[in-house]
């Protein structure tokens, strides 16, 4: 569903990605792993075609990746970050927005529309917070409505850039669940977290990102004492050891 060969992204000098290659089905659920500055985002962002590889080659179900994204083959869940809070616009709206790619012309939502949104919101649980305005939401509601926007846009990829930060147990449970569901029911989920112990729970597969792939697999391989500390750097124990 998701081929990436290859792949080397810069900004400026700075070279996040470096010879990048991964294979993601349908049907599975992808957990990345990597420290902050690891290229995750970036990743995620050159999936979506937003930006453009140095060299390398990335096809999102057969197509480019800007073509795949026009489509609404790939719903994508920012970081928290990377969205304005203080936009007037109500979670319905939001949720709304994952149908965009479905409306015509006049963009007014349709029965399909309204019925996908509300199912969506039924699903993260949010039904009763959906007139409020989004940034009145706390951070776990708030990672709720992008999940449903998701849900509601019907894509056969959903690209989740860390959904658990900042969320409780409950929350992060119940969002693990919906990724799953999604990937049962056929889907390609790639989903960045720094939670490695929920990591088995949740994904078929684990990919460890240090700029370059350091291990993909199943989790349990791929999350190795000598994987993550090629990934995370020194192992903390023998670093205080060293210098103690
Ligand atoms: N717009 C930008 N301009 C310059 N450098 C950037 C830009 N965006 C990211 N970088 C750099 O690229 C590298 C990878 O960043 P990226 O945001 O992809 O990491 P990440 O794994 O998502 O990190 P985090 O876990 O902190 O979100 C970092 O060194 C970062 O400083």
């Amino acid at each position: 569903m998701i081929e990436v060969d290859d792949v080397t992204v810069s900004y400026g000098d700075v070279r996040a990605l470096d010879g990048v290659s991964m294979r993601l089905d349908a049907g599975a659920v992808y957990g990345l792993v990597g420290m902050n500055g690891s290229g995750k985002s970036t990743l995620f962002k050159t999936i979506m075609g937003l930006l453009t590889p140095d060299s390398g080659r990335v096809a999102v179900g057969g197509q480019t990746p800007t073509r795949a994204r026009r489509a609404g083959t790939i719903g994508y869940v920012p970081q928290s970050e990377a969205i304005d809070w203080a936009f007037p616009i109500s979670v319905r709206e939001v949720v709304m927005t994952g149908r965009y790619g479905r409306l015509g012309v006049t963009r007014r939502p349709r029965r399909a529309d309204r019925e996908a949104v509300a199912a969506a919101l039924e699903r993260v649980e949010l039904t009763e917070y959906q007139d409020r305005q989004i940034g009145s939401l706390s951070g776990g509601q708030r990672k709720r409505a992008f999940v449903a926007r998701g849900l509601a846009q019907e894509a056969r990829i959903l690209l989740l850039d860390e959904p658990f930060a900042g969320v409780d147990k409950r929350t992060e449970a119940k969002i693990s669940e919906l990724l799953r569901e999604c990937a049962g029911d056929g889907g390609t989920v790639l989903v960045s977290t720094h939670d490695l112990q929920a990591l088995p729970r949740l994904a078929d597969r684990a990919i460890l990102l240090m700029r370059r792939v350091v291990a993909q697999g199943p989790p349990e391989q791929v999350l190795t004492a000598e994987n993550l500390i090629k990934a995370f750097g020194l192992d903390p124990i023998e670093h205080e050891r060293s210098a103690g």
